[in-house]
């Protein structure tokens, strides 16, 4: 096992902060259980041509390598110049030939040698994550069958029922403690993609390694292959999934039942992350074991974290007090299970604000799906989003269905905010509406992935709703020119401000379970991250450059959460205790000493 890194500070933002701080690692051995071309062939523990002379001996790696031994910072060099020069060749050519090849040149290196490739993500994490995360992320789910060379992370499928306790033994770590699990039927806002979607498992755990420091060799991406209702995958010969229809009802369930059963029977104190699973199994999944399981739902409860951190701070951003909150107008548009859920945690945050009046929380918030506005005399009303159905005396003369540019119009809105899925909804028309908001600086959220799916994009934006826009999208955007030295500020809304420190804070605290007492902290750290400075350039969230402080301090929240809920129970040699008599600051000290940081440990064999 890796023995944990230790950083020297816990307070860094610059990026020559970092590079200091990195170097401070203190590496430990590092024991393996192979020798030879076994080593060289896994990702684990190969260091290429990096291996000391005196471990190639140890290993039996002695002629089997060329004999020059290339120090680590050579090799990444020589990496990062290949990568730059791709960069330089692509240029100029469709943005689907430029990511695809530069996530190709990525996952070489993530196939050879694990600790060369996160610590080149976490070094390059703004330019990289584009390309491991959201928008590239999508495009290589849905070009999986022609992408596909080695497996990575585990396949349950139907075919395998009562076969799963036997199984996860097959996986090589001892140890797992995150495992993000799909069952590929609400890939980003790309639908149904069946066992395509195990990309996202990956690329979200990439995003746990790089941020909050989770060890590589404990993290676990799992595809739950229940079939897929895509027609064309279906009709795909190289489609690589069960070639049914999705399981159903009860049948559906058993399968997801049985997995968690194994992996908690294997390991019992693993993290399930749930993602991109359609809504109603995405809800009834959560209500299933969020009390019997350590798991949480990140589409449903890290959005919202994130989705409300944004929505305090443009508050802040037109220089009103947060109690102001109560007075926002808020318009979600998709009631899907990332909508449902940020109107679910907002209007929790409103009714506390405005003393536990949950009507009046209710009355600032309206919802629409497809279908327009969400009133009470909706049809089939969706038993999901009933409880955000707008009473029709209380829709301001607005009738049910209303389309979105009605609702716009009429309501003047202080925050437009997207979560459907539906690229370009946000039109001209609707941006132009937003100019007559009742805010100084209306907020436009458009955090539909990937960047195809985004309601509006960055520019047209600022173009049309106005200069004096707070602008977030769930994929990166670059920051738009507004002429005369002005800058329109892009802000990423995306869960991964939340998701690594909502899994470490869980992992470190040692709680059982993760409250919703523990997801409020998480957000409201976010929430208060930024200056009033960086507020009022309209910066609501600090740049993914310094992902790894801010995970450090939501993890931190996190743990002190559990231990004000008495859920606390410690982790490694750190005890309840231990945890209890811990200040703020000695939290954070020891959820950033508890991050792994990817240098070459001495290995050490043992049979
Ligand atoms: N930025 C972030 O951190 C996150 C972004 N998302 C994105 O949110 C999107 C939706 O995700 P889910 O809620 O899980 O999907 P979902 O499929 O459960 O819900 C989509 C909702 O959008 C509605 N909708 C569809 N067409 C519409 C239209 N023309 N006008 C208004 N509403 C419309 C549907 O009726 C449905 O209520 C995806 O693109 C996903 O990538 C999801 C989670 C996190
Ligand atoms: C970011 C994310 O979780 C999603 O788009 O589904
Ligand atoms: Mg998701």
């Amino acid at each position: 096992m890796w023995r944990v890194a230790r950083f020297a500070a816990s307070n860094v933002r610059s990026s020559s902060q970092r590079r200091l701080f990195s170097a401070a690692v203190i590496p430990g051995a590092c024991i393996v259980h192979k020798r030879g071309a076994d080593i060289l062939h896994d990702p684990w523990f190969n260091k290429d041509t990096g291996f000391p002379l005196t471990e190639r001996d140890r290993l039996g790696l002695r002629g089997l390598l060329p004999p020059r031994v290339i120090s680590f910072e050579q090799q990444y060099d020589r990496f990062m110049e290949s990568y730059r020069s791709l960069e330089k060749n692509t240029q100029g050519q469709p943005y689907s030939v430029v990511s695809l090849a530069k996530w190709r040149i990525l996952n070489r290196l993530h196939d050879r040698n694990e600790i060369l490739y996160y610590r080149a993500l976490i070094d390059n994490i703004k330019d990289f994550a584009p390309i491991i995360y959201t928008p590239t992320v999508g495009l290589v789910c849905q070009n999986y069958s022609g992408l596909f060379r080695r497996p990575r992370g585990m396949y349950f499928s139907a075919k395998d029922k009562g076969e799963m306790m036997s199984m996860i033994y097959n996986w090589p770590g001892q140890q797992v403690d995150m495992i993000v699990l799909t069952d590929g039927s609400r890939i980003l806002g790309l639908g149904d993609l069946g066992v395509q979607g195990i990309g996202i498992p990956i690329g979200k755990l990439d995003m746990y390694v790089a941020a909050a420091g989770i060890n590589p060799q404990r993290i676990l991406p799992v595809m739950l292959d229940v079939g897929t209702n895509n027609q064309k995958l279906l009709e795909d010969p190289l489609y690589l999934g069960l070639r049914q229809p999705r399981l159903e009802g009860e049948e559906y369930l058993s399968i997801v039942d049985e997995f968690m059963e194994a992996v908690h029977t294997r390991w019992p104190k693993a993290i399930v992350q749930f993602e991109d699973f359609q809504m109603k199994w995405a809800f009834e999944t959560l209500l299933r074991y969020r009390k019997r399981f350590c798991m949480f739902n990140d589409d449903v409860q890290g959005t919202a974290g994130v989705a409300l951190a944004g929505l305090l701070g443009t508050v802040r951003a037109q220089g009103r007090p947060l109690s102001d909150f109560v007075n926002q107008k808020i318009v979600v548009v998709g009631a899907g299970s990332a909508g449902l859920g940020v109107l679910n945690m907002t209007i929790q945050a409103l009714s506390r604000m405005s003393g536990n009046n949950e009507i009046a929380a209710k009355n600032q918030c309206y919802l629409l799906d497809k279908d327009g506005l969400i009133t009470k005399e909706r049809k089939n009303l969706d038993p999901a989003a009933a409880p955000f159905a707008k009473d029709i005396k209380d829709a301001e003369g607005l009738k049910e269905g209303a389309s979105l540019l009605e609702v716009v119009k009429k309501l003047k809105p202080h925050v437009l905010l997207g979560l459907s899925g539906v690229g370009g909804i946000f039109n001209e028309q609707v941006l132009r509406a937003m100019r007559e908001s009742d805010s100084p600086k209306p907020a436009i959220f458009s955090m539909s992935n990937p960047t195809m799916n985004a309601e509006c994009n960055a520019a047209d934006a600022f173009k049309h709703a106005g200069p004096n826009i707070v602008f977030a999208s769930g994929s990166p955007f670059e920051n738009v020119d507004l002429g005369n030295g002005k800058v329109g500020h892009v802000n990423q809304a995306n869960n991964m401000y939340l998701f690594p420190g909502i899994g470490l804070g869980t992992l470190l605290s040692g709680s059982h379970f993760i409250t919703d007492g523990m997801l409020q902290a998480a957000a409201e750290c976010l929430a208060s991250y930024m200056t009033d400075e960086e507020i009022q350039k309209g910066i609501l969230y600090p740049s993914i450059d310094s992902i790894r402080h801010i995970t450090a301090e939501v993890g931190a929240a996190v743990v002190r959460a559990a231990v004000e809920e008495d859920l606390a129970e410690g982790h490694g040699e750190v005890g309840s205790r231990e945890l209890k008599h811990m200040s703020k600051e000695e939290t954070v000290a020891y959820v950033t000493q508890n991050m792994w940081f990817p240098v070459y440990s001495p290995l050490v064999h043992e049979k």
